[in-house]
């Protein structure tokens, strides 16, 4: 079996006194969605903003594939495969769709927002941004202003603009959130649909979601992680279960 697509090792991030993630060790395999799951205030944030370089941790590793990346900006670590979406939207909603989808296209290009150049490079990113919306669901909304799409579009658009960096390594954060039922299962199906083609760490409180599409799931308390495993040794953990007590969140 090849080694993992992430490996975090002990990671520390400090704010004062609060000990947010407290020597975090998890790994991601490739082809797998790996969920992570706590409470409320748990760390989970933390360590996405961690992973993407927008937090510098106080000790521990961050590899992918096998590179330390822990030192890197966050735009060297999205040009070695990193890839994310928010847990608040954020696309260019006075734009198009094909627009937002091809700002993912040129950060891959190693160009930032440079927007529609000569006619050949237009026809070829357009082209390229269109398979993506097409991967996703939403090329026949290409040329709608982003503004006029349903939240769940925009979830979906926010996938689509991500997958243009061509991630090795997906993290999804919350993207469920805000979601209605039907919407819910229709991203369910479509994290499914991109699972051999990106390995996923997934944040999320739906857990319906969450033991729909995960293959291994972590669950993080006071910013330790406290369980790995399966949906079904999840379930069953006790530790798992007591951290849950009184909580929002169900474990199905
Ligand atoms: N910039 C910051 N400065 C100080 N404390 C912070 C900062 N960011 C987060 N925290 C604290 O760190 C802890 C972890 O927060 P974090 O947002 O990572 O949790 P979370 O698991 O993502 O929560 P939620 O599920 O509510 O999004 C919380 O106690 C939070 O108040």
């Amino acid at each position: 079996m090849s080694g993992p697509i992430l490996s975090v090792r002990g990671l520390v991030k400090r704010f004062g006194g609060l000990v947010a993630t407290d020597g975090v060790t998890i790994d991601v395999r490739p082809d797998e969605i790996h969920a992570l799951i706590g409470p409320n205030g748990a760390g989970k944030t933390t360590l996405i903003s961690q992973l993407v370089g927008e937090l510098r941790h106080d000790a521990g590793t961050i590899e992918l594939e096998g590179r330390d990346i822990g030192a890197l900006p966050t735009a060297r670590r999205i040009g070695l495969g990193l890839g994310r979406t928010f847990q608040i939207t954020c696309l260019l909603p006075e734009y198009t769709v094909l627009d937002n989808v091809a700002t993912g296209v040129q950060v891959r290009q190693g160009h930032s927002f440079r927007f529609w150049g000569n006619v050949r490079g237009e026809t070829a990113l357009r082209e390229t941004a269109l398979s993506f919306l097409e991967t996703i669901g939403l090329a026949g909304r290409a040329d709608e202003q982003v503004a006029n799409l349903s939240h769940g579009e925009q979830k979906q658009l926010e996938l689509a603009v991500a997958l243009a960096t061509e991630p090795r390594l997906l993290l999804l954060d919350e993207p469920m959130a805000g979601l209605g039922h039907s919407e819910s299962r229709q991203m369910v199906a479509l994290l499914m649909a991109l699972k051999t083609k990106v390995s996923m760490l997934l944040v999320e409180h739906d857990m319906d979601a969450v033991f729909a599409l995960a293959d291994r799931i972590s669950v993080l308390v006071y910013g330790r992680v406290i369980a790995t495993g399966t949906a079904d040794e999840i379930r069953d953990n006790a530790d798992v279960r007591a951290a849950y007590l009184g909580e929002g969140d169900e474990l199905c």
